[in-house]
């Protein structure tokens, strides 16, 4: 089974830019991936159409030898761009296999491990009274796990200040009032959006009594494992972190360092299915569970539930928190994964089990966006 094409469409749906991939063969099979490089979609885009270069003629089914040429054919191995890029090709090459032998891709990882994938819910409300009712509302709907955000969400045209000092404040005073509230029964996390320093992000945890947070995703940028190091030593909240790593490399020292307490692996830029099921395994070795980042569409979605129905070591998927409106998905998705109370039912169908409407996706254009600018009280530039 050769593959006959690979088409790219980084496109606008719905409410966003998605980078669907979908890969061809000449037996007719064919298979859709995605790719989560969010607001850089054309440099992936441009990375496909390198890798479909060589790929075109090239067996179907020869996933892991694929994935080793298109990581390592370049002089300049690896890199966010053409990880997530490869990350697409790879899923969708999964998706085909699925497809080809009649079963669902988690059959072919393993066999599934459970039925129904629990999920995280995320209340996005800036911290405050709106806050506590809207985790208190989902409490109330029987939401086990609820993540927080920073509040600040920013906007995409108009430059935002960030006042790390008032976050700090709002966000442990939110929090600790919302665990008395709760009780223990519920688990309770931020993501913090690398947003602090090892200083701030120490200062936000002492802040709060021991056992308020279950995890804090991503308190300060990830690309020093040692900064982490440094505030495990000044705060005993465990880390979730790895929505950015593009490679099993990259999870490498801060799973061997015993520094990630949740692997937040993102299917669609860690390297598809065959490194995510790596990087799993590499958590299990540690007695880490995966908690999957699944920001993006259907795809990445479809992908991420059959990655966790076939591993052992999963806490929770995360609900994509940030778009409710999925309307548009029903014109552009068939079949497409459902969170029901908490959720994901784990499809049995061929492949992924989600299918693209083509032709309406080849009539959407691309949307020049930018993520929101944050800035410093002083006017310096500072991360989303
Ligand atoms: O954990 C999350 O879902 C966030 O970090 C999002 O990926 C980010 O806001 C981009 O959409
Ligand atoms: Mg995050």
């Amino acid at each position: 089974m050769k593959i006959s094409d690979i088409k790219c469409y980084p496109a606008w749906v719905g409410h966003r830019n998605l980078c669907l991939v979908k890969v061809e063969t000449d037996e007719g099979v064919y298979g859709w991936g995605e790719s989560g490089l969010s607001s850089r979609e054309l440099a992936v885009a441009g990375a496909v159409k390198h890798f479909r270069e060589f790929l075109i003629g090239k067996d179907a089914r020869h996933i892991g030898s694929l994935w080793q040429e298109m990581y390592r054919s370049q002089y300049f191995e690896g890199g966010r761009v053409l990880t997530a890029a490869i990350s697409a090709i790879d899923i969708a090459l999964w998706d085909i296999a699925g497809k080809a032998l009649g079963v669902p891709v988690h059959q072919l990882l393993g066999g599934q491990q459970r039925t129904e994938i629990p999920l995280f819910v995320t209340s996005t409300k800036a911290f405050g009274e709106e806050f506590l009712a809207d985790c208190k509302r989902l409490a109330d709907a029987g939401y086990q796990v609820i993540r927080a955000t920073t509040g600040e969400h920013g906007s995409p045209v108009k430059p935002t200040t960030f006042d790390v000092r008032k976050s700090i404040a709002l966000a442990s005073g939110c929090l600790t009032e919302l665990r008395q509230e709760l009780g223990h029964d519920k688990v309770l996390g931020i993501d913090y959006h690398h947003r602090l320093t090892v200083a701030e992000a120490a200062s936000f945890c002492q802040k709060m009594p021991v056992g308020t947070l279950d995890f804090i995703e991503e308190p300060i940028r990830d690309q020093t494992p040692s900064a982490y190091a440094a505030l495990r030593s000044m705060t005993d909240v465990p880390f979730a972190i790895g929505e950015e790593f593009a490679s099993k490399w990259d999870f490498a020292p801060y799973l061997e360092s015993g520094l990630n307490q949740f692997a937040r692996i993102d299917v669609c830029n860690v390297g598809g299915l065959t490194e995510a099921m790596k990087v799993a395994a590499m958590a299990e070795t540690h007695y880490i569970d995966v908690m999957p980042h699944d920001p993006l569409g259907p795809v990445c979605t479809a992908a991420t539930i059959q990655m966790c129905a076939a591993i052992p070591n999963l806490s929770w998927c995360e609900v994509a928190p940030y778009d409710t409106d999925k309307s548009d998905h029903d014109r552009f998705f068939i079949n497409r994964p459902i969170e029901t109370k908490g959720v994901y039912r784990v499809s049995q169908a061929p492949g992924l089990g989600v299918d693209v409407n083509e032709d309406l996706l080849a009539e959407q254009s691309f949307k020049f966006w930018e993520a929101p600018r944050l800035y410093k009280p002083d006017g310096s530039y500072t991360n989303w």
